[in-house]
């Protein structure tokens, strides 16, 4: 069976800079798959490329078969994949209800806002459809009682859960996480592994993330590949690549992080079991 995803031989340069050599691997359909690697490895360049905002220099992307390599961002989006941004890429005077909506924009049929004939025909059901499916998305992520306040008042973890929920308006099949925990305090970072989970879990979505705290990658994951300056150098199970030593080499710097990952008493590690 096709791949969810298939990155196949793909090559990123930046002028002198050869931020992805040859990376190849492939996400299927349902799995939780994470990108780790040190600062610089080319974790975002690959998101990058999966969304269409880079076009790679070689090497072709794949979605459920079909080569997508040629496509732009907004036809990769309508075929249902999704990101959410490193850097929170919100309506910050907007409300967190409208700022869900917007990420349904690929999904709407009528401009119901300023149709003249908004009552006449199908716009109004159409919005109303739209409006249950972002009350369902702030229900699943604890929106509730933050739904009407303006998105820039909101605290760095609750943005980033709007930006997620943003993402999950458009109803993705696959959805790209670009370090969705950054940033976040134990329990903010706690309660988005569970999301990212149920989502996988509940709503059946194909998970690409790209994260930093090691912990929760080796928890949720269910595989992992590792890049380091633009190389794969590793993939498979989170527990297999924790003991490759060409990981562990990779991180030396950061070696604390690989091995609190491998410490059973990670606390979120259990606080996700
Ligand atoms: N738009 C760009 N122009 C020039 N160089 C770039 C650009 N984007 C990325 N690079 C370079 O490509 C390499 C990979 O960068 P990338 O951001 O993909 O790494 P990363 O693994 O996501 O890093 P981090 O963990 O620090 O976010 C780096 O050397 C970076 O400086």
């Amino acid at each position: 069976m096709a791949y969810a995803l298939e990155v196949r031989g793909v090559s990123l340069r930046f002028g002198g800079v050869r931020a992805l050599t040859d990376v190849s691997f492939g996400v299927n359909e349902g799995e939780l798959f994470s990108i780790i690697g040190p600062n610089g490895a080319g974790k975002t360049s690959i998101v990058n490329c999966v969304s269409g905002r880079y076009t790679p220099t070689e090497g072709q992307l794949f979605y459920q078969g079909r080569d997508i390599t040629g496509l732009k961002p907004n036809a990769r989006a309508a075929l249902g994949i999704g990101r959410t941004f490193q850097n929170l890429a919100l309506f910050h005077h907007m409300t967190v209800l409208d700022n869900i909506m917007v990420g349904r924009h690929h999904l709407l049929k009528n401009n119901f806002i300023t149709g003249s004939l908004y009552w006449l025909t199908g716009a109004r059901r159409e919005e109303l459809e739209h409006r249950r499916k972002v009350e369902e998305i702030i229900d699943f992520l604890d929106l509730q009682s933050v739904r009407k306040a303006t998105a820039g008042t909101l605290s760095y973890g609750l943005r980033k859960r709007v930006e997620l929920a943003r993402a999950m308006a458009l109803e993705p099949k696959l959805i790209l996480l670009d370090e969705p925990m950054a940033g976040m305090n134990f329990e903010e970072k706690e309660d988005m592994a569970r999301y990212i989970v149920d989502l996988n879990e509940e709503y059946g979505m194909t998970v690409m993330m790209i994260e930093h705290d090691m912990g929760v990658v080796m928890d949720i994951s269910h595989r992992v590949t590792v890049l380091d300056f633009g190389r794969k150098i590793a993939e498979g199970l989170p527990a297999d690549v924790l003991d490759d030593p060409h990981v562990r080499k990779a991180y030396l710097g950061e070696e604390d992080e690989v091995l609190d990952a491998l410490d059973d008493t990670n606390p979120v590690a259990e606080a996700t079991a």
